[in-house]
């Protein structure tokens, strides 16, 4: 692609746009270790790692082209651009590159605190029950069809998410569904993504140590919707959002967006509502109700929160245009999410669930969900991870402490922190006898089965779908569900 048709949509202060004219360009890069001849190179500002000092490499290595937001020491600056916001120029760029995808896909974006993954894959059994292919660009992997490719981020910078778009576009994807976390948003990672649907699910205690402020957090959250469905695009007012308005956050959104609003909630709340909700010992079932027709639901997956992330799902297909009753097939067909609520089979008639719930309010409701069923003792293995959101750690602690009769306190994933530091601030407020604590997690899980009877559940809570456990720098192999199963076999 000629360079001047990348260069000509961005904010320039300096450029001599003649030469452009004669620069081909033929990858988008913003890492020097992928720079490879002929590419656009845009150097980012990080927090550990700044583009700028490796121009003069990159044009040493052929970069083409070369985007800048401050001046940099280099001989010849005839290939070398400069923008106010080279993050924001790598959006644009790259969104201009690979043809501007999401415009070509069916693109949900899915937000809140707890419940992304879990709504982004009952949004793409939907759509692929509905005769779609699908993609997920998620925490757990991006998913193009059957293709997962692995991931750092839940929401990836701007030119992954561009490029894996592309991909999916010439991989014939139709439907595209996007958990965008609030520090992309605040960052902006999805400039340049075209939403067609945005979900809201919940906002609760998370990610303070990145927002400082749970106002700061909120009005992260709002980008999604504010940026929505301001134009009026080929005669339709066709953008919509779906909003959780049992959630004070949600009710907040109403009047932050242009859109088209699909209100969901209990209690008689919402254009489309959940009553009559039971949670049986292999599920979950209630009513839904929408445009004065109810239609009973039986979900295979567990919990109240449940039924929230199944109604994010199917007011998302629903605004689509997908047939009620096919969306409730969809939905009833769903097992469960790796590593969500996920109940490891065992011979000792002991419940062990595996469950990625990391957050004070996503404990909550998972021990609530057990306690709704459990007959004998529950065990509570979790952790809270380093470097990250400090002030959930005595609040976590507590909730385990309250909605399990054993608290058993380990490592999440420590990160850089010392992990004794870590469960130090968690116990703070308790006293010793109410906790076990085993830094080690393959101890504490292998405690927790040990002293588990027939009857009894062992919740092993925070890591999920993850097979690993970041120590220091290093990911070492470590896979809660592999643990469970080790210990029975033996
Ligand atoms: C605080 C934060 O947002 N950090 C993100 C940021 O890292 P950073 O600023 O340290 O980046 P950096 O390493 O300095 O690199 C800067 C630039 O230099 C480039 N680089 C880097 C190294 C090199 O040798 N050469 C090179 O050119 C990089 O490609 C990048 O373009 O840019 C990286 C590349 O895009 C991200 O992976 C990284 O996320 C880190 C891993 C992270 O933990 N982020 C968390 C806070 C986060 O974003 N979480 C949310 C929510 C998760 C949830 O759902 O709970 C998420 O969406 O993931
Ligand atoms: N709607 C919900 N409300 C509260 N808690 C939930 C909800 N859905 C799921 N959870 C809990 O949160 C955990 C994580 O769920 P899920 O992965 O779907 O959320 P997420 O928003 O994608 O989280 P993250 O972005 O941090 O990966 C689950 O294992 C469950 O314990």
């Amino acid at each position: 692609m000629q360079a001047s048709n990348l260069v000509n949509l961005l904010q320039i202060n300096r450029c001599d746009s003649e030469k452009l004219e004669h620069i081909d360009i033929n990858e988008v890069v913003n890492d020097t270790r992928a720079i490879t001849p002929g590419c656009c190179f845009v150097a980012i500002s990080g927090g550990h790692f700044d583009g700028h000092q490796h121009v003069q490499a990159a044009l040493d290595a052929g970069a083409a082209l070369i985007v800048i937001e401050k001046p940099v020491e280099i001989s010849d600056h005839s290939r070398v651009i400069m923008v106010p916001n080279t993050y924001k120029a790598l959006a644009q760029i790259s969104t201009r590159f690979y043809g501007n995808p999401s415009s070509k896909l069916t693109t949900f974006g899915v937000t809140g605190t707890n419940g992304k993954t879990t709504i982004t894959h009952l949004i793409s059994q939907i759509m692929e029950d509905a005769g779609q292919k699908t993609g997920i660009i998620g925490t757990m992997y991006n998913k193009i069809g059957d293709t997962k490719i692995p991931t750092i981020n839940t929401t990836p910078d701007p030119h992954t998410v561009q490029s894996i778009l592309s991909e999916m576009v010439t991989a014939d994807v139709n439907s595209v569904a996007m958990e965008v976390s609030s520090i992309a948003l605040v960052q902006g990672r999805v400039w340049g993504v075209d939403f067609d649907t945005a979900i809201f699910t919940n906002l609760t205690e998370d990610h303070l140590d990145y927002h400082k402020t749970f106002e700061n957090y909120f009005a992260a959250k709002t980008l999604l919707f504010s940026q929505l469905g301001n134009s009026f695009a080929d005669g339709q007012w066709a953008k919509n959002a779906v909003i959780n308005i049992d959630d004070p956050a949600g009710v907040k959104l109403l009047d932050k967006t242009a859109a088209n609003i699909l209100t969901y909630g209990t209690h008689g709340k919402g254009l489309l509502q959940a009553a009559n909700i039971r949670v049986t010992s292999h599920g979950t079932e209630y009513d839904l109700s929408i445009d004065n027709q109810t239609y009973p639901v039986k979900l295979q997956l567990m919990g109240d929160f449940n039924v929230y992330n199944s109604l994010a799902a199917f007011g998302a297909a629903y605004v689509n245009g997908i047939d009620p009753e096919q969306i409730i097939q969809s939905l009833e067909t769903v097992k469960g999410v790796r590593g969500r609520f996920e109940v490891v089979p065992n011979d000792a008639d002991v419940t062990a669930i595996v469950d990625y719930a990391h957050t004070p309010d996503g404990l909550q409701n998972v021990l609530e969900t057990i306690n709704a069923f459990a007959k004998g003792k529950v065990y509570c293995v979790v952790g809270c991870g380093g470097d990250r959101d400090a002030l959930k750690r005595p609040i976590m602690a507590q909730i385990a402490t309250d909605y399990s009769t054993n608290p058993v306190f380990t490592s999440d994933n420590p990160r850089t922190e010392d992990p004794e530091m870590i469960l130090d601030d968690m116990v703070v407020n308790l006293n010793a006898d109410q906790y076990v604590r085993q830094i080690d997690r393959r101890e504490a899980i292998n405690y927790a089965l040990s002293q588990a009877v027939a009857g009894d559940v062992v919740l092993i809570a925070g890591k999920g779908h993850e097979d690993y456990q970041i120590i220091g720098t290093t990911k070492h192999h470590l896979d809660d569900v592999e643990i469970v199963n080790d210990f029975f076999e033996k």
